[in-house]
């Protein structure tokens, strides 16, 4: 299994050289993996340690790496086999066969470690295990089967998803499971089929593995993000609807008051699910009253029977029947974005819950996209002693990260020192991004991780990524943390100002609207066009006198830079946070290949072929719009790409109307067909598109994501004006 990358379970096969037959177990699984097995496991009961270690040779060979190999029941033929090289990935392991901690030591952290469990009691026993022992559970039977004669009794899909639903881990289906059993496993939350006879016994295994495989893909849900959900889905465009599960604080500073101002400071809708009453002030708490779990499941699906969720924050939970309501009712709701902050200490360092709690806990990390503890809760959740320096901090996210699958924000707020680092750890994808910021002096403290938690939950619908919305979220927070005192509320430690971003002179400052930000960006940039109109080649094409090897020239390097636009303009789709804007940019894209490209060949030749290399100004503007990707997300890459629409449409319709010079209204004009391009109608429609898009984006942001909207936008325009300034300048053929 290959470290960082994901176990697929899709299509797993148990081998039975019996129901091979003739054909052989290595000829079975050679054809099975071909045809889509992902996972292979051999399984035989009979063999001595030597006849098993020829087998796991001869089976390795043929895997050849196209898939996992396991071993049922025998660590030790993994062992021997590791010991001459044989590439075996882990073991599979029986209720009854070696304990799964002892396989975890002697195979390693990177090893495969499945476990059979069937009941409760099994995932129980599970649940108490160190994080990462177990990498997916066998759940069967799901009918009675011949294969296994003392097999478990059956349970059935509905019995499956039962347990599929109790435990944070991957579950494979097995036993009695044919082709028509997919869909429905698959929708039972099955992380993959496990079939001994539906291919063992094939008359052609390839196509019986191509037809599991086929079947897995059709049932696969929505288009998914992260954990297997659809993406964050909008209703009114731009308002994320984020909904906070989560105790009451009356002193409005934390809990789901807290929640609810953050998410409507930056842009969202806020609802509020209340898993606990307290009775505290900021001084600290005096009581807390626990409603029954019920009550809190009915609150839930009163919501989300009615409310298209795009995102949760779950914060103070407090016993482990809320928990366990909780972690239900996510698994069926399966909200698009899930983030935990999990309240387990406080700050006196006063463990919150007790263990059945904090058991319970742990199994809904892997419901989550991200958790956001504290140092304290980060040890508790990594079992250990809390880090006291950062790159122990960051060393224990990565354990939590890896052994739950989940993605951590370690927080260095509590540590000493000038400066607070984060860091967003995902051990999946194997990223770890760090921020930093000066500490900010204050006593104003209240809330802070619950608003930050919510805010990253609202930033990531509205700005569709994981880094801008913990960047951003740490820009509002700290804005938050500068004014709390400001509001002077009680004697110890005070809320943050969720408001103080948006308040000025005592009033809301209401965010701009999409024409007035249109206005002001145009504006912004009304000196680098009016240079645009003046440059010689501007000139030069507007009268016909341009020289045609500088317009050649000025075409390969726009082919050039084309090319790489489109996938960029490729970028903006996968980052789009909505479907109607992923399938415009993502047609922009195919456009920008097709349309213009197609127009340069007929002066380039082939556009396959790049004939130049890319002048400083076309690097240098390429340069910022991949770092605006990387950068700022969605928000900032879309108006980054504006003004290669907005400024080539403006000065197409200028130049082909003659008011740069009347010359360009001619058909005899010696650049007719590119004026003819730019000054395209079509061109227009979608130049509209871009802008409305953009601007809609913008005035639903907050005032920091504008600005660094603007300021990315304004780097394109002044890119524009060097890239045709660059052109018909004097040496500008080199
Ligand atoms: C993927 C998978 N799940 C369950 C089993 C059954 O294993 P076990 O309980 O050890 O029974 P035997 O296979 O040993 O009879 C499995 N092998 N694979
Ligand atoms: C190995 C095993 N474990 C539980 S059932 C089973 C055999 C499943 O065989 P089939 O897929 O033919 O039902
Ligand atoms: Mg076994």
């Amino acid at each position: 299994m290959t470290p960082g990358h994901p176990l697929d379970l899709s299509v797993y096969l148990v081998t039975d050289a019996g129901l091979c037959g003739e054909r052989g177990v290595a000829d079975v699984v050679s054809e099975a993996v071909a045809g889509g097995v992902s996972i292979v496991q051999l399984r035989d009961k009979h063999a001595t340690s030597e006849q098993l270690l020829v087998q796991l040779a001869e089976l390795a060979r043929v895997i050849d790496g196209r898939a996992a190999f396991v071993v049922n029941d025998r660590l030790d033929a993994v062992l021997a086999a590791r010991r001459r090289g044989i590439r075996v990935d882990g073991v599979h392991l029986g209720q009854g066969d070696a304990a799964v901690l002892e396989a975890r030591a002697a195979l390693g952290p990177d090893a495969i470690v499945g476990l059979t469990a069937n009941t409760p009691a099994h995932l129980a026993a599970v649940a108490e295990l160190p994080p990462g022992t177990v990498t997916y559970l066998g759940v069967g039977v799901i009918r009675p089967t011949p294969t296994k004669l003392d097999h478990p009794p059956a349970l059935g899909i509905d019995g499956f998803a039962e347990i599929a639903a109790a435990t944070g881990l991957p579950c494979v289906a097995i036993g009695g499971v044919g082709l028509a059993d997919v869909a429905e496993l698959r929708r039972a939350d099955a992380a993959g089929v496990a079939v001994v006879s539906a291919i063992c016994a094939a008359p052609d295994p390839s196509a019986a593995a191509r037809e599991f495989a086929d079947g897995w893909a059709a049932a696969a849900p929505m288009p998914t993000g992260g954990r297997g959900r659809a993406e964050p889905v909008k209703g009114m465009p731009g308002v994320p609807r984020v909904l906070s599960i989560a105790g009451s604080d009356p002193s409005g500073g934390a809990g789901i008051q807290a929640d609810l101002k953050s998410i409507s400071a930056l842009g969202g809708y806020g609802m509020a699910a209340i898993a606990a009453l307290t009775a505290q002030n900021t001084r600290g708490v005096r009581s807390v009253h626990v409603p029954p779990a019920a009550f809190l499941a009915e609150q839930l699906d009163a919501i989300s029977d009615d409310i298209d969720i795009d995102a949760v924050k779950i914060g103070m939970l407090a016993n482990a029947d809320v928990i366990d309501a909780v972690a239900s009712w996510l698994r069926r709701v399966r909200p698009p974005v899930v983030v935990l902050d999990p309240v387990m200490v406080a700050t006196s360092g006063d463990r919150l819950l007790d263990l059945d709690a904090e058991r319970a806990l742990r199994s809904l990390l892997p419901l989550a996209d991200l958790v956001t503890p504290n140092i304290a809760e980060l040890a508790v959740l990594a079992e250990t002693e809390p880090a006291t320096a950062w790159t122990g901090i960051v060393a224990q996210a990565e354990v939590v990260s890896a052994g739950y699958g989940v993605r951590v924000l370690a927080k260095g707020g509590h540590l000493d020192g000038a400066t607070v680092p984060d860091a967003l750890v995902d051990a999946v994808n194997a990223t770890i991004v760090e921020f930093s910021g000066d500490r900010i002096e204050t006593t104003a403290t209240h809330g802070t991780g619950c608003s930050l938690s919510s805010a990253i939950a609202t930033l990531r619908i509205s700005l569709g990524g994981w880094e801008p919305a913990v960047d951003e979220a740490r820009r509002w927070l700290r804005e938050s943390l500068r004014h709390g005192e400001e509001l002077h509320v009680g004697g110890g430690h005070g809320p943050v100002h969720h408001f103080a971003g948006l308040w000025s002179r005592g009033g809301i400052a209401t965010a701009p609207t999409a024409s007035e930000v249109e206005a002001a960006w145009w504006g912004e940039i009304a000196e680098l066009r009016a240079r645009i109109d003046s440059l010689p080649f501007v000139r030069g094409l507007a009268d016909g006198t341009l020289p045609p090897d500088v317009f050649e020239e000025y075409l390969a390097q726009d082919a050039h830079y084309l090319r790489s636009y489109s996938r960029v303009l490729a970028e903006a789709s996968r980052l789009a946070p909505e479907a109607p804007e992923q399938a415009f940019w993502a047609a922009c894209a195919q456009h920008c290949l097709d349309g213009e490209l197609e127009h340069h060949h007929d002066r380039l030749g082939d556009p396959g072929v790049d004939p130049v290399r890319p002048n400083a100004v076309n690097t240098a503007y390429l340069d910022h719009l991949v770092a605006s990707a990387a950068r700022g997300g969605y928000a900032e890459l879309i108006a980054a790409v504006l003004p290669c629409f907005w400024i080539y449409d403006d000065l197409g319709r200028r130049l082909i109307a003659g008011d740069l010079g009347p010359a360009a209204r001619s058909p005899e004009h010696p650049y007719a067909d590119w004026l003819a391009m730019y000054g395209d109608p079509a061109f227009e429609i979608t130049t509209r598109q871009a802008i409305d898009t953009v601007m809609a984006v913008a005035s639903r942001s907050t005032p920091e994501v504008r600005g660094r909207m603007l300021r990315a936008f304004r780097r394109s325009a002044e890119c524009e004006l060097a890239f045709f300034a660059f052109h018909a300048a004097p040496g500008c053929r080199t």
